[in-house]
């Protein structure tokens, strides 16, 4: 069996609530943040009032504040989410920057048997996302990660959203992963784990953490342990294109550790050279350090 496919309607609330009750599993909703002031509030409070304060399929939101430096901090806790500084979470294992160091850093804050991640920067989205990446997790044992996929509009139309999906991850997938062939949004932030899964990874601490998560898990378990879920449409704010270059940088380094090419030096880190006009290189360095197992750790 390849990966399983769904919609988020497949699963009634109701029946959710029970399968959760019946198992006595938590749920957390992680959401890592760095400079979402203008989002991350409507994130928070749309899905604690939907599915904390009406009905009570997630336990606990938790914002991971990723060295931000606008109020993002601020506006999550007023939302009512609780809020955690990465650089904060036992500091005695240190700090990376980084998406993947965030959610790393989460499972020492959290409590949920099953975490589902979104992300912060998400304008056209709903709370049906929560209940449909959670339906095969509390439905199907076999299944340890769930990802979401949807209809992305870009900035040239109402599909032209996932610009390194389409330049770097599917080329990837179909040159190094064709078992992760069957998924329509391989880096999709909306997906779901659970916790001990997770925590038995090792977590790339920037971008890559998305496509490490599904090339580890399928050769650790077979494409059975994956499920994919029809969430409808998702838009979020689109990054610069050369800084989508740092973000293709860290998954390909990942990706290449995992065929067992060291793409990136010791230290962990690429430099991107990259050119805006004439010969004069703009260097970023961009960091590709993993970080091992959190199991180790908690
Ligand atoms: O160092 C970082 C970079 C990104 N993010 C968060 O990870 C999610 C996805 O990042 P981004 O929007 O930059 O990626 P994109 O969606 O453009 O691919 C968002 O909630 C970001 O705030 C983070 O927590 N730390
Ligand atoms: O899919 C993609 O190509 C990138 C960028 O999307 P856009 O080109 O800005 O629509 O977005 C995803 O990739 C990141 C790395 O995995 C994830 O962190 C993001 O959540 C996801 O939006």
């Amino acid at each position: 069996m390849g990966i399983r496919a769904g919609h988020w309607d497949d699963w009634a609330l109701q029946g959710l609530l029970g399968r959760k009750a019946a198992t006595g599993q938590r749920v957390s909703l992680v959401v890592p943040a760095r400079n979402e002031a203008a989002t991350v509030g409507a994130v928070v409070s749309r899905v604690r009032e939907a599915l904390m304060e009406t009905v009570s399929l997630v336990d606990e939101v938790v914002v991971i504040d990723s060295d931000s430096v606008d109020d993002t901090y601020a506006v999550a806790a007023s939302a009512g989410a609780r809020v955690h500084r990465s650089a904060e979470i036992r500091p005695d294992l240190g700090t990376h920057p980084g998406k993947g160091e965030a959610m790393w850093k989460s499972l020492f804050v959290t409590s949920g048997d099953l975490l589902v991640f979104m992300d912060a920067d998400l304008h056209d989205w709903d709370t049906h996302f929560v209940p449909g990446l959670l339906g095969p997790l509390l439905h199907d044992p076999e299944v340890q990660l769930v990802k979401g996929f949807y209809d992305r509009p870009g900035a040239d139309g109402p599909l032209e959203g996932g610009r390194v999906t389409e330049l770097v991850a599917r080329p990837l997938i179909a040159l190094l992963f064709p078992a992760l062939g069957d998924l329509v949004q391989p880096l999709a932030g909306e997906w779901a784990v659970r916790r001990s899964w997770f925590a038995g990874l090792s977590v790339p601490t920037g971008y890559a953490v998305e496509l490490a998560a599904l090339v580890d898990t399928v050769r650790a378990a077979g494409p059975s342990a994956i499920a994919q879920v029809d969430l409808g449409v998702r838009a979020h704010r689109h990054q610069a294109l050369r800084d989508l270059g740092g973000m293709a940088t860290q998954i390909l380094a990942a990706a290449l550790a995992r065929v067992g090419v060291e793409g990136a030096d010791a230290v962990g880190e690429a430099v991107l050279r990259q050119y805006l006009r004439g010969l004069e290189p703009v260097e970023r360095v961009v960091p590709t350090l993993e970080r091992p197992a959190a199991e180790a750790y908690l």
